[in-house]
């Protein structure tokens, strides 16, 4: 039983922009899938579509459901979410301890000096250098880097079962981006939890997928598993990425 089933999902903004059109897709427990494709594909529209978090501008057509919660998923409890620029994901005037603290304090209603324990837990967990000292700094103070990190710990507090992580890497250097991705992989390897990584950059993606799947206009063009997709492209679409991605051997081998 797939922990994400999406059946005939279009996505409509206003009255022309169908962003997504007709997608179906399963995602199981645990498993790591990464959507790519370029710009103004629909990447973030699925992402979005996924947590419940499009604007209301937007008409839904098909179906998102969660088989194995038997539920609808809650964003923050059973989804984390973790958006492209962490400065704008981030609250400039509460300290970074109390922003991850918040989500196991709001989802699993747990008290303010458990949800701070383990806030501080997070924050090591995340790799912020001296955790207990930064959970009392503000957003500001911290780099590029490390407002992600604390976004990530955020993301994750409550435990969910799936992490969205849509372009959370583009908007950072590339020494950082592979310190980003490496961290996404442990976390979700330790916790078991579901991924869907949303990239344009497809060397990113395969370092981190089980599966791929190539949005273009909206609809989805292929989805293999990561190797075949790398190794024998079905459509030209993919095919054309790959090219423009000459150095995707060597990223694959380095492991990042
Ligand atoms: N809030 C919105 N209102 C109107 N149109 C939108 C909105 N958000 C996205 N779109 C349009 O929907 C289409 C898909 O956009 P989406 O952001 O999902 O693509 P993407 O592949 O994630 O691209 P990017 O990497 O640039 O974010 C685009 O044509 C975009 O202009």
């Amino acid at each position: 039983m797939p922990l994400l089933s999406i059946r005939g999902l279009g996505v409509r903004y206003g009255n022309n922009v169908q962003a997504l059109d007709g997608v179906d897709l399963d995602l199981g427990a645990g498993e790591r899938l990464a959507i790519i494709g370029e710009s103004g594909s629909g990447k973030s529209t699925l992402a979005r579509a996924v947590a419940a978090l499009l604007p209301p501008t937007a008409t839904l057509q098909g179906k998102v459901t969660w088989p194995e919660l038997g539920r609808v998923a809650r964003n923050g409890r059973d989804i984390g979410f973790v958006f492209q620029d962490p400065a704008s994901s981030l609250d400039p005037v509460i300290s970074v301890g109390d922003q991850v603290a918040e989500v196991a304090h709001v989802n699993l209603d747990m008290a303010w000096p458990a949800a701070r324990r383990l806030a501080g837990e997070l924050l090591d967990r995340v790799r912020l250098p001296e955790p207990a000292l930064l959970a009392s700094a503000y957003p500001h103070q911290l780099s590029g880097g490390q407002k992600q990190r604390v976004a990530i710990a955020a993301a994750i507090a409550a435990g969910p079962r799936l992490l969205i992580a849509d372009e959370a890497t583009s908007a950072l250097d590339t020494i950082v981006q592979a310190e980003i991705v490496a961290l996404i992989r442990r976390l979700v390897d330790e916790d078991g939890m579901a991924l869907l990584f949303v990239s344009h950059d497809i060397a990113l993606a395969a370092n981190l997928a089980d599966r791929i799947a190539v949005f273009r206009h909206g609809r989805m063009v292929e989805l293999a598993a990561t190797g075949d997709l790398i190794a024998a492209p079905v459509s030209d679409y993919t095919r054309a990425l790959l090219g423009a991605h000459l150095g995707l051997g060597a990223a694959l081998g380095a492991g990042a």
